[in-house]
């Protein structure tokens, strides 16, 4: 896992390392400028030096573009710079690298149509937008916004006849923060950050417009010589499964946990399967089906390694959970409003690990107070985005306000918040899934760009993750962990068998995801 950070928090280590004398503004400026053109080279090896068009805004996102002009026209490149605002009002680290460009070529001062223009006719070479970086605040002005939009709209015509984009730390207009478009934000092939992404880069506002993920491209980051100490409230990106997924020589059945499944009636058990199915797949020694009478002789056509049991009522539940053993449950895939309403009560008295999903969340949208009281820290919510909005109207409803200034509300904050109310951790699902607990510990799990799973949008697939966080939790995986090594695990497993996935593949993908992490 490595961090993200807000601005607040990369603007704080800034200061800091400025203030206490470890390195000064002006050197962090060329770092960063010279880790664009450094990364400009890797990335895109066979482009050979012609016109870089290059957009300096009026801060220090600007002042990187000066620098990055200034080393480009060293490698040979022909720079067409164009300045956004006053130079006498530039910052002064980005005022010295002005300084130091205008002593080498022009500064064009920024005229819309113009580089509406030069945008037209280019196809080939290099955009580098230095316009706005995690100083913005309020959208760009309606002409830039416009300017770039119709040139967008142009390169998506023309795939192999287009210069590279390339934004530098984050693409103008997108707020770093949130991911939000302020309104016409650029996109790039290329986002070079520094020191640590942002949680811009990986959030995924759902459009129209797109924000974030959507429009960054690769997203790489440099170091710039700041100190590495993680800061404190950082948020996790998920890469990598953060707990021991193997099963050692020694241990038996019971070792890996045994994990129970919630169904509900006859006809309605395809759901508690698929979560059964996949937390059997993830490791846990035994699983068990607890379902209605009458839906005992569907499911008993259907299961094999995984047991099954009739559970009527909530106060059955209570006597079979006396049994230690049984130490994860699901509740929700399937289970019925009724039933959930019966059957979470119980589940929660008995303060085992437990995941609730679908109608365990929804069942209780009415009068949240209450079901929030008995909720714990060995409990996973995994709402999507309709059942979230039904628990935490208010905060769904701050997420999905138009968005005029910024930093915006983010959904890392909007489940920071509603874990905290919870009292439990919550799993708030999408391309972006944010967890958090009610601590504030947060994790980001990004299945775009590179990592993509566009696949996963598909009938059950929601199932399985809440069938694969209670089997990691079976497995002795703490509630905050399994949910995030679920939402990896998930993705891997979609990514791995590629498009036609359906839910019922997710699971069996899991033996060759294993492997591949070496197990
Ligand atoms: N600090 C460091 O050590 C390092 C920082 N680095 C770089 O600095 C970047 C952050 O720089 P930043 O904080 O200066 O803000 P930035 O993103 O350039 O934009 C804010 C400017 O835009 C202006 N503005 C806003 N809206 C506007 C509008 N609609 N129309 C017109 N103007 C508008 C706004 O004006 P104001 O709100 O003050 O009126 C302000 O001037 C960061 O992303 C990274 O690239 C690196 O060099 C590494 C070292
Ligand atoms: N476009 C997408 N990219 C990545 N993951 C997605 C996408 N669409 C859906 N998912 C994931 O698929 C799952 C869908 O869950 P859910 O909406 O509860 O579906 P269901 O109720 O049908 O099981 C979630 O884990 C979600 O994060
Ligand atoms: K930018």
């Amino acid at each position: 896992m490595s961090e993200i950070l807000s601005s607040a928090q990369m603007r704080g280590i800034e200061q800091q390392a400025i203030a206490s004398g470890a390195v000064a503004g002006l050197e962090l400026m060329e770092r960063a400028g010279a880790g664009v053109v450094a990364q400009i080279a890797t990335v895109f090896p066979d482009l050979p030096p012609s016109t870089a068009l290059i957009l300096c805004g009026p801060g220090n996102n600007g002042g990187d573009g000066f620098v990055i002009a200034r080393l480009l026209h060293e490698r040979g490149w022909d720079i067409d710079l164009h300045l956004l605002g006053d130079p006498a009002r530039l910052p002064p680290d980005a005022r010295s690298n002005y300084q130091r460009w205008a002593a080498i070529g022009p500064v064009t001062p920024w005229n819309d149509a113009k580089i509406e223009d030069l945008l037209d006719k280019m196809a080939s070479g290099l955009v580098v937008d230095a316009l706005f970086g995690t100083g913005l605040t309020r959208p760009m002005p309606p002409e830039t916004a416009r300017t770039w939009h119709g040139f967008a709209t142009l390169l998506h015509r023309a795939q192999n006849a287009r210069p590279q984009v390339v934004a530098v730390d984050i693409p103008s207009g997108l707020c770093s923060d949130s991911g939000r478009d302020f309104e016409g934000a650029f996109w790039a092939d290329l986002t070079v950050s520094f020191h640590r992404a942002k949680w811009g880069h990986y959030l995924a506002p759902s459009g129209p417009p797109e924000g974030g993920a959507a429009r960054c491209g690769l997203v790489v980051t440099v170091d710039i010589g700041l100190p590495q100490a993680p800061a404190p409230g950082s948020v996790q990106l998920v890469e990598r499964p953060s707990s021991f997924l193997g099963k050692t020589m020694r241990a038996h059945k019971y070792g890996h946990g045994h994990a129970l499944v919630l169904a509900g009636g006859a006809g309605k058990g395809g759901a508690a399967r698929l979560a059964a199915r996949a937390a059997l797949r993830v490791g846990a020694g035994l699983v068990t089906v607890a379902a209605s009478q009458p839906a005992i002789a569907e499911h008993a056509a259907q299961l094999t390694a995984i047991m099954l049991r009739a559970l009527p009522d909530g106060y059955t539940l209570r006597g079979m959970l006396q049994d230690e053993r049984l130490n994860a449950l699901c509740l929700g895939p399937g289970l019925g409003a009724a039933r959930a309403q019966d059957m979470v009560p119980a589940a929660l008295w008995a303060k085992r690990a437990t995941v609730l999903d679908a109608d365990a969340l929804t069942a209780f949208a009415d009068d949240p107070a209450p079901y929030f009281a008995q909720l714990h820290d060995k409990v996973v919510l995994t709402p999507h985005l309709g059942e979230f909005r039904q628990l935490f109207p208010d905060l769904a409803a701050r997420l999905a306000a138009p968005v005029s200034r910024g930093p915006a509300y983010s959904k890392i904050e909007a489940v920071r918040a509603a874990a905290a109310r919870a009292g439990c951790v919550v799993l708030l699902k999408g391309p972006d899934t944010v967890i958090a607990d009610p601590s504030g510990r947060a994790a980001l799990h990004s299945a775009t760009g590179a990592n993509a799973a566009p696949w996963l949008a598909t009938a059950g697939s929601g199932d399985v993750l809440a069938g694969l966080a209670c089997g990691l939790m079976a497995r002795g995986h703490s509630a905050f962990d399994a949910a995030a090594n679920a939402a990896w695990l998930h993705a891997a497993a979609a990514r791995a068998f590629g498009p036609g996935l359906i839910a019922e593949d997710l699971p069996e993908m899991l033996p060759q995801v294993f492997r591949e992490l070496g197990l």
